[in-house]
C-alpha cells in the first residue's frame, strides 16, 4: 500500500466506526508485544516520543511495557504541542502512572548530555509518517543520541526509523510497522503488526476515497474539469440531461451534445447545449462530435442514444477514434457489444447493469458479491479497462483489484439513477481521477445522494431528485 492509502483507509475506518483511539492502542500494544516476544521481559526500556501520533504510539507502548518492564519515557518537545485527541489522552494516562518515569526534554543541550547506558531497549517514536523534510531540533539531537547506542542497546522504531527518508535517521534494528507494509518504505527491517483494520478496507468504497477524488484541482474556470456528454435521440432526452445535471455539480463545464430534435426540450442554464442536426446520431455527426471531445477532459456516450443501426455504428466509430477518457453507458454499451475491439488502447469505464453485462460478455453475473467481483475482474482484464457492474452492491474492477459500494437503496430502481451515476463517473474522470477511482466514487456519491433523498422522501422519489442531492452528498463527504 501507499502512504496515500493510509489517509483514505483511516477515513474509511472511522466511517466503519473504528476510532483513531483503537488504532493507536493496537499500534502501541503491537510494538510492546513485538519487543517482549523478541527480547523477553524484565527489560530496562527507554521510549523516545515526539509530539505527533508516532509519539502517541510510543505513549501506549510505554504503558503496555510498564507492566513487566522498567520503563522511562522521554518526551522530546513541548507537551503543549501534543495535538491529536488520542495522543493527548494517552499522554494524560501516562502522567498519572507512578511506575513509568517521565522526562520532558525541550532543549537540545540536555538531550546531548543524556546517558542511556543501562537501557536494554530503546523505542524510537519520535517521527513517523507525518515527517516533513530533515529532522529539526530538538528531534535531531535525540536521533543522534539514540544512534550513539546502536549495537549496544536494541533499537526498535515505531512505524519507521525517525528521520526517514532523510539520511539523518535512527539506526534501528527493525521497525514495527502497522498492518500494511507501505510501498515507499525501503532499506530497513520491518515487522508488520495488525492494528484492527478489517478486510473491507481493501475493497469497500467509502468517504476516504471520495474525499481524495473530489479535491479541487485549480482556481480558474475549466481547471476543475470539462465534460462532454453525448446522448439523446428522437425517443429520449431525459437520460443525457440527468447525467449532465448530476455532473454539473462536480465539474466547471458540462457540454451536452444532442440531436436538435430532443435538444429543443432542454432549457437549463447550468448546461451548455450543443445541438447537432437531425433526430438521431449517425456517422454524419462524427467529425463535429470528435471536435467537441477534443476540447473536453472526459466524455460520456450512451444515455438515451437509442439502438438504431446507424447510431450504434456512430457509437463504435466514435469510441474507436476518441482519445479522451470515456464512460460508456446504457444504449452505448449495446452499440459496442457487437465489436468490443473498438475499446483497444482506450481509457474507459463501462457501466452495465446485470442485463447489459450479459449482452456485453455473454454471461450473467450471479451469486455473492465476491463471486460477481471475480467475474467483473476477469472481464475487465480481458477488455483492458474498468467495469462498474450496477446492483444492490455495485462492483467495480480494473482487472487487477476490485472494489464494491453499498450506498444506495431500493428507491433507486426508479428510471434515470443510472444516468445520474454515469454523469458522476464522467465528471470524476474529467477531474483527473484514474478510472477505477472515478467509477468507485461515482457509485458511492450516487448512492449517498439517493440515501439522503430517501431520508427526506421515503422510497418513492425520482432520479432528478437524486441528481439535485449531489451537492449535499459532496458536502457530507468533504466535512466527514
Ligand atoms: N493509520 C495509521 O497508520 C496509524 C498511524 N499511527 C501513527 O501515527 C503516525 C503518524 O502520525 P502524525 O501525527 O501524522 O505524524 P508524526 O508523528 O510522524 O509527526 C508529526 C509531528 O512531527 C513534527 N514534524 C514533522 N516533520 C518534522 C521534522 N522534519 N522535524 C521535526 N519535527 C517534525 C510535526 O510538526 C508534528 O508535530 C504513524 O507514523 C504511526 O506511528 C497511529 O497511531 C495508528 C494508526
Ligand atoms: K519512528
Amino acid at each position: 500500500m501507499r502512504i496515500e492509502d493510509v489517509y483514505i483507509w483511516d477515513i474509511n475506518a472511522k466511517w466503519l466506526g473504528i476510532s483513531p483511539f483503537q488504532l493507536m492502542e493496537n499500534a502501541g500494544a503491537g510494538v510492546a508485544r513485538t519487543i517482549e516476544e523478541k527480547f523477553g521481559k524484565g527489560l530496562k526500556v527507554a521510549v523516545f516520543s515526539g509530539t505527533g501520533n508516532n509519539g502517541g504510539d510510543g505513549f501506549v507502548a510505554a504503558r503496555h511495557l510498564s507492566f513487566e518492564n522498567d520503563v522511562t519515557l522521554f518526551l522530546i518537545g513541548d507537551e503543549a504541542k501534543i495535538r491529536s485527541e488520542e495522543a493527548k489522552h494517552n499522554w494524560e494516562i501516562l502522567k498519572g502512572l507512578d511506575f513509568v518515569r517521565i522526562k520532558i526534554l525541550k532543549d537540545s543541550t540536555y538531550i546531548k548530555a543524556l546517558d542511556l547506558s543501562g537501557f536494554d531497549v530503546i523505542v524510537d517514536a519520535l517521527l513517523g509518517a507525518g515527517t516533513k523534510g530533515e529532522p529539526r531540533e530538538p528531534i535531531r539531537s535525540a536521533i543522534e543520541k539514540i544512534n550513539e547506542y546502536a549495537g549496544k542497546a536494541k533499537i526498535v522504531s515505531v512505524d519507521l526509523p525517525s528521520g526517514y527518508p532523510s539520511a539523518v535517521r535512527v539506526k534501528a534494528d527493525f521497525a514495527v510497522t502497522f498492518q500494511w507494509d507501505k510501498e515507499e518504505y525501503d532499506g530497513f527491517e520491518r515487522v508488520v503488526v495488525k492494528i484492527g483494520y478489517p478486510k473491507e478496507l481493501y475493497h469497500l468504497v467509502g468517504p476516504g476515497d471520495a474525499k481524495f477524488a473530489l479535491r479541487k484541482k485549480g482556481e480558474h474556470k475549466g481547471q476543475n474539469g470539462r465534460l462532454l456528454i453525448i446522448g439523446g435521440s428522437e425517443d429520449y432526452f431525459g437520460a443525457p440531461y440527468l447525467a449532465a445535471k448530476a455532473a454539473s455539480y462536480l465539474v466547471d463545464l458540462v457540454y451536452l451534445v444532442m440531436p436538435e430534435y430532443p435538444a429543443k426540450r432542454i432549457a437549463d442554464p447550468d448546461i451548455i447545449l450543443r445541438p447537432v442536426e437531425g433526430k438521431n446520431f449517425t456517422k454524419e455527426h462524427l467529425e463535429e462530435v470528435l471536435a467537441l471531445a477534443e476540447k473536453s477532459d472526459a466524455v460520456i456516450i450512451g444515455p438515451g442514444i437509442g439502438l438504431r443501426e446507424e447510431t450504434k455504428e456512430f457509437v463504435r466509430e466514435f469510441v474507436k477514434r476518441c482519445e479522451k477518457p470515456l464512460v460508456i453507458d446504457a444504449d452505448g454499451l449495446k452499440g459496442i457489444a457487437e465489436d468490443l475491439s473498438v475499446l483497444k488502447g482506450k481509457t474507459f469505464v463501462l457501466t452495465p447493469h446485470g442485463g447489459e453485462f450479459k449482452v456485453l460478455f455473454g454471461v450473467k453475473p450471479e451469486g455473492s458479491f465476491q463471486e460477481k467481483a471475480e467475474l467483473v475482474r476477469a472481464k475487465a482484464r480481458e477488455i483492458g479497462g474498468v467495469i462498474l457492474l450496477k446492483g444492490a452492491y455495485d462492483v467495480i474492477s480494473d482487472g487487477k483489484t476490485w472494489k464494491y459500494n453499498r450506498t444506495g437503496n431500493r428507491g433507486m430502481t426508479t428510471g434515470g439513477t443510472g444516468d445520474v451515476l454515469a454523469g458522476l463517473v464522467g465528471a470524476l474522470l474529467a477531474l483527473g481521477n484514474e478510472p477505477l477511482r472515478a467509477a468507485s466514487v461515482g457509485a458511492f456519491i450516487n448512492g449517498l445522494a439517493g440515501d439522503m433523498v430517501k431520508d427526506e422522501l421515503g422510497e418513492n422519489f425520482t432520479a432528478l431528485e437524486v441528481a439535485k442531492k449531489v451537492p449535499h452528498a459532496v458536502k457530507w463527504v468533504v466535512e466527514f
